[in-house]
């Protein structure tokens, strides 16, 4: 056998048979992937097993649960450039929608197969690894109010239900953000910087697409002045979000930079990749090609970069002379 991977597993995720799911992972994989697997537990997190593994000098590391423990194994394998296979069981499974991976166990383990990575952008949020988005005000309290039991009787109607609730008593709050160049301040009662997230991360949705590896974050800021407003602003984000183009509301604003520092008054919970890490203030910084992720076939890979057809053009490389012309 030529490959191996450390396979973590969590047995609580999702509303599936969990036994059986890891059957079917290991009759996927098994036959061209060595795995060596760990189980997490209520003590022992994902991250804490990805942090050995990539102590132990993993050739792979595959993480099969919810949200919250992809995001969790994600940040020890930041910055690792040990490639990261995602198989998705949870509730919302927002972290491989935002990633493209698709979320059915079948497809997910015939991707992690066909061995083919690409790096993208991660972050850190007060010195948190992100790799999907902090969430401030609307998106936190909305999280806090959806419990496991919740999710586990309802699916993701538990986190609508939840973002009604919140809806019903929406807060606004002053916030400050302030980027490399300028600083913003203004009334708001969602702050969102994403990294990369799925359509149905909607608070998120601000500029025409978020793209997860052009080394930039995308922040999204609502400020509703009703509920009615906050319906309004919520449907016009599903709406661009779907149609690919920018929001043209005077309620919701966006811009892109490397890193922002935001404060509040008065503080708000922070939300990050699904858990609720604090309050405010925040500061999150973009690290460019933080994760190399196992991708399918057909995902569309953007280049990076675009010379050809330029007049006179040479490259030369550092180490060899000329390479191209
Ligand atoms: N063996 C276990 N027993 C009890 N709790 C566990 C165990 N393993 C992990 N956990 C808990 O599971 C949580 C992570 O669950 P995860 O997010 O993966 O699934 P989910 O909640 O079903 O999915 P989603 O986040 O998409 O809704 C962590 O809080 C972790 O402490």
């Amino acid at each position: 056998m030529s490959r191996s991977a450390c396979l973590i597993f969590n047995p609580v995720a999702g509303q599936g048979d969990p036994e059986q799911d890891l059957a079917i992972i290991r009759a996927l994989l098994e036959p061209e992937i060595d795995l060596d697997v760990y189980h997490t537990t209520a003590e022992v997190a994902a991250d804490k097993l990805a942090e050995l593994a990539v102590k132990r000098g993993v050739e792979a590391i595959i993480v099969s649960g919810g949200d919250g423990t992809l995001s969790a194994a994600a940040t020890a394998v930041v910055g690792t450039d040990i490639p990261f296979g995602i198989i998705s069981r949870g509730t919302a499974n927002a972290f491989a929608t935002a990633l493209k991976i698709p979320d059915t166990i079948d497809a997910a383990c015939q991707t992690i197969l066909q061995g083919r990575t690409r790096y993208v952008d991660t972050a850190y949020c007060n010195h948190h690894p992100m790799v999907l988005l902090a969430g401030i005000g609307f998106e936190a309290e909305t999280v806090e109010m959806t419990d496991r039991d919740a999710k586990k009787r309802l699916g993701v109607m538990a986190y609508i239900l939840a973002g009604l609730q919140t809806l019903r008593n929406l807060q606004s709050f002053q916030v400050q953000i302030e980027t490399e160049d300028k600083i913003i301040s203004t009334t708001a009662s969602a702050v969102t910087v994403a990294n990369a997230a799925p359509p149905s991360s909607v608070l998120a949705q601000g500029p025409a697409g978020i793209i997860y590896d052009d080394g930039l974050l995308d922040l999204t800021i609502v400020a509703p002045e009703s509920k009615a407003g906050a319906i309004a602003a919520t449907f016009h984000l599903l709406q661009t979000a779907s149609s690919g183009s920018p929001v043209k509301r005077d309620d919701i604003g966006y811009l892109r930079g490397k890193q922002f520092k935001i404060n509040t008054s008065p503080p708000q919970k922070v939300v990050l990749d699904g858990e609720i890490i604090g309050t405010t203030p925040i500061e999150v910084n973009c690290v460019p090609a933080g994760l190399k992720i196992f991708v399918p076939f057909d995902q569309a890979v953007s280049s990076t970069e675009k010379l050809e057809g330029l007049p006179n053009l040479m490259v030369e490389s550092k180490q060899n002379s000329k390479i191209q012309e």
